[in-house]
């Protein structure tokens, strides 16, 4: 089945548009947590890997999406990307889709070998395996066209899904994001070009499997680049920690209350670490992670039309 296809069911099957990240930070596991492992980068590699699993299991039954972030992995070497990978294949045992977010991108030629790691497969020996083999990947557009069409191909190929910054979360998203060249912001150039780059690979459900990043934190820019891109998916983060209200994300859904992932990282992975899940929960981490994740299905629901997905 088609990646978007994909993404409109499981949304449909659990009910609401999470994507529950995953950016473990070793200085944030929770109290004692590493005292279990060695104290070396391998060991804090494994400790990456118990928690990222043990969040694995709460998260998984309840969002349709996983996004690991890769950077906290490759901060620990060829062990944390091992820890990564096995991750990975842990959450592969649930009925969940797996974002890799590595915002990867090169020339067209690298770029095509970024797209057959992550979504499409390697030569090996006589024949072709998948190596990271995950649904849906991050990349970023900056190098035009030719960067971006080796993800596309191979995504088409393989049914996979590729989200391409278009509109940042973060503080300086503007710097080049919001210069205005031939009448437009150059985020709007991306989303038009984006248009153009994923005719024809529109699913059954009427999205395309090239969707777009589009930060929380912005929400008249949501509002705009929903208007431009009906049929693109919107993966939305920047909720919660870095401030995005579901009430500002409200405007990145279609009228079905489909077409935007809501990612949240650390409010959902550390959320232990918040006074209000603390003395609730004590000790007891895991139960606080999936409160928090029940508490922003409900937000969602509440404060965006997504809550129409439960009404069905
Ligand atoms: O592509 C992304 O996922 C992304 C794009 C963006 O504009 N802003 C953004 O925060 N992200 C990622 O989304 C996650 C947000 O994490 P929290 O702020 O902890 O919820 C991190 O993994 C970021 O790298």
């Amino acid at each position: 089945m088609e990646f978007a296809d994909r993404v409109v069911l499981a949304v449909r099957a659990k009910g609401n548009p999470i994507v529950a990240g995953i950016d473990p930070r070793p200085e944030e596991l929770p109290p004692g947590f590493l005292d279990g492992f060695p104290d070396d980068r391998k060991g804090v590699a494994d400790a990456l890997r118990a928690f990222g699993c043990a969040i694995v299991d709460v998260v998984a039954p309840l969002a349709p999406v996983i996004k690991f972030q890769s950077a906290f992995y490759e901060a620990y070497g060829p062990e944390g990307l091992a820890a990564l990978r096995d991750t990975i294949e842990h959450a592969r045992k649930y009925d969940v889709l797996v974002i890799f977010d590595g915002k990867r991108n090169d020339i067209g030629t690298t770029a095509e070998a970024y797209a057959r790691a992550y979504l499409g497969k390697v030569p090996v020996g006589g024949s072709f395996e998948p190596a990271w083999d995950v649904d849906a990947m991050t990349i970023n557009p900056y190098l035009g066209t030719d960067g971006i069409a080796p993800f596309v191909k191979i995504a088409s190929r393989e049914q996979k899904g590729v989200f391409v910054l278009v509109r940042t979360s973060n503080a300086s998203a503007g710097d080049f994001q919001d210069l205005v060249c031939d009448g437009l912001p150059v985020y709007r150039h991306v989303a038009n070009r984006l248009k153009g780059w994923g005719q024809g690979h529109q699913g059954a459900e009427g999205y395309n499997l090239l969707g777009a990043v589009v930060g929380a934190t912005y929400p008249q820019e949501l509002a705009q680049l929903r208007a431009d891109l009906p049929g693109v998916l919107l993966l939305v983060p920047g909720y919660g920690t870095q401030g995005g209200t579901a009430q500002a994300i409200a405007a990145g859904f279609d009228e079905n209350g489909q077409g935007a992932l809501v990612n949240s990282s650390r409010g959902i992975t550390f959320a232990y670490a918040k006074a209000a899940y603390r003395d609730r929960f004590k000790g007891e981490w895991q139960r606080a992670v999936e409160q928090a994740v029940r508490d922003m299905i409900d937000d969602l629901a509440q404060n965006t039309p997504a809550g129409r997905l439960r009404s069905g």
